[in-house]
């Protein structure tokens, strides 16, 4: 593995300046409008090994916000606390090949049961099943998951960002309101405390070197090397990891898997978190989004590095 990281680190800033180019054909995200004043050409990457060296290039210093990329988190700690038959009862395990925040499918099979945890819908459905007496304390116990596993005890939800999101997010609170009305979200539950929850986790603040560490602990099936703590059972991190391969890149995560071919999971602020299994972890930020809603420049740097380096998994 020595010889493998001394070509990452005499390649990788020659690697990242030929996918910046990338940035020019996609947009930043503006929905949620907080995020539409990221820097859209901006490309960062870390890449950490168990020994503990960051390899990092371009704009790693950047700060952004998980989005998306929570939902992996979130599931693996719905599943510690509630186990697996609990959380495949809320949602399916299957990809839907539609967009993240589509309410289509919810309609048509197993009526309003989400087809898998990483739509937006089935992160709504998951984020109900945390553990907690109240929306802060859940929301605590989400921001302590994520503090230990990237080692920075400093982790915070952005309040701008989380503002703008709780401030325009129809469409999720109509997704959420289908799911009460299905009895996915059950009689007790409250929406809109639910939501609130959701919009902290998807709003917390990284760097690409936490998703490199947090990545490594699903690259080391749940053990943090750094540390040698058990962070989370090997069953779960199976399940995230088969989650991200199949549906952690939108509709988009057959064509990653074929020219990638490793789990990686993205989020609208830009942000790819990316695990090499046994060996690396990954974290990418690009704002700058193709249609899909995948950093076009981290996707062609993630992609580059596989052929280069021989990652694909299959
Ligand atoms: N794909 C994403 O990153 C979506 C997350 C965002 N918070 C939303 O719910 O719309």
């Amino acid at each position: 593995m020595a010889a493998e990281l001394e070509r990452l680190k005499s390649h990788l800033d020659e690697w990242v300046e030929r996918s910046r180019g990338n940035a020019k054909n996609g947009e930043v995200a503006s929905y949620i409008p907080e995020l539409a004043h990221a820097p859209k050409n901006a490309l960062g990457i870390a890449i950490l090994d168990p020994a503990g060296t960051l390899v990092q290039s371009g704009d790693s210093g950047c700060s952004f916000t998980m989005q998306s990329i929570s939902k992996v988190f979130t599931l693996i700690l719905a599943l510690m606390d509630r186990g697996e038959e609990t959380v495949f009862s809320k949602v399916g395990m299957e990809p839907t090949g539609d967009d993240f925040n589509s309410m289509l499918k919810l309609e048509l099979v197993e009526p309003g049961k989400p087809f898998n945890p990483l739509i937006n819908a089935g992160a709504i459905a998951i984020t109900s099943l945390i553990l907690g007496s109240s929306p802060e304390e859940k929301t605590e116990r989400i921001l302590r998951f994520f503090r230990d596993l990237s080692g920075d005890q400093t982790l915070n939800y952005n309040e701008a960002v989380y503002r703008s999101e709780k401030a325009t997010a129809h469409r999720n609170r109509s997704l959420a309101y289908f799911l009460k009305d299905n009895e996915v979200l059950d009689e007790a539950t409250d929406v809109e405390e639910v939501l609130d929850v959701y919009f902290k986790h998807c709003s917390v603040d990284v760097q690409c070197s936490h998703l490199a560490r947090m990545a490594l602990v699903l690259a080391n099936d749940g053990i943090d090397r750094l540390s040698g703590r058990e962070l989370i059972p090997r069953r779960y991190v199976q399940i995230a990891k088969t989650f991200m391969l199949m549906c952690g890149m939108y509709n988009a995560s057959g064509e990653f898997a074929i020219k990638a071919g490793f789990p990686a999971k993205s989020g609208v602020s830009g942000g790819i978190m990316a695990v090499i299994p046994g060996k690396y972890g990954i974290g990418v930020v690009g704002p700058s989004l193709n249609r899909k809603g995948n950093s076009t420049a981290g996707v062609h740097l993630l992609e580059t590095l596989s052929r280069q380096m021989g990652w694909s998994m299959f």
